[in-house]
């Protein structure tokens, strides 16, 4: 992995945008369609304001998100509400959305329907991702049920994810499926999840998730 470290988090916010338009245009140029994998959560939203008004062909991008709240699109913890509403405007409406949420009352009762279309579209040709404090990545958490199916070698593309530490059934994207991604970039704010950054490098995937997806990754973190 790679730390850029910037002043503050606008910084950090029109820096990442600026190099994810250039490795976006490129692909636009080498590639169809391209697949860009974003995060949820709260860090990504400055970032995604600046991203939607990059000038490239967005009607050949493909937008989905590392990981999704088990809640409809329009709730409050969803993760899609905040893509649809901050990154998914502007120009950036013109991008096809590739939901990892269908209603229903379990993610096992759809994924495979789910999957098919996340499947034609791989592999990833960008992936975003967040970070936790307790080093969690996606929703890749800690001793979550379902956290060894999405760091196994033959992994799924999407894993139903259970943890006691969260409110909704996740489903995340799996550690193969991410780590297939052609560039991977990492944003975290805060000494907090410096410090957790620090620490799970030096742990396993099962006690720190996010070190399954550093090989090769740039990570951007401000203050
Ligand atoms: O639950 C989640 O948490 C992480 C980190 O979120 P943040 O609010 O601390 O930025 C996020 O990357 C993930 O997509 C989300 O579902």
């Amino acid at each position: 992995m790679k730390l850029l470290e910037y002043p503050d988090y606008e910084m950090l916010a029109i820096d990442v945008a600026n190099t994810l338009a250039g490795e976006l245009t490129a692909a636009l140029d080498r590639e169809g369609r391209v697949l860009l994998t974003v995060p949820g959560g709260k860090t990504p939203a400055p970032m995604f304001d600046v991203l939607c008004g990059v000038d490239l062909d967005w009607s050949r991008v493909d937008v989905m998100l590392s990981d999704e709240r088990w809640v409809p699109e329009v709730h409050v913890r969803s993760n899609t509400k905040l893509v649809r509403e901050r990154l998914l405007v502007g120009r950036a409406a013109k991008a096809r959305y590739l939901p990892l949420y269908a209603k229903a009352e379990e993610p096992e009762k759809v994924l495979a329907e789910l999957e098919v279309c996340i499947a034609e579209a791989l592999p990833i040709s960008i992936l975003v991702l967040g970070m936790g404090a307790d080093m969690h990545t996606a929703s890749l958490f800690p001793g979550a049920d379902g956290l060894d199916a999405a760091l196994a070698d033959d992994a799924p593309v999407l894993v139903p994810i259970r943890s006691s530490h969260v409110e909704d059934i996740r489903v995340s994207l799996s550690a193969r499926v991410m780590n297939g991604a052609i560039s991977k970039h990492l944003l975290i704010t805060g000494e907090a999840k410096r410090a957790a950054l620090d620490r799970a490098r030096g742990q396993g995937a099962e006690q720190a998730p996010v070190a399954a997806i550093l090989d090769d990754t740039m990570v951007h973190w401000a203050p």
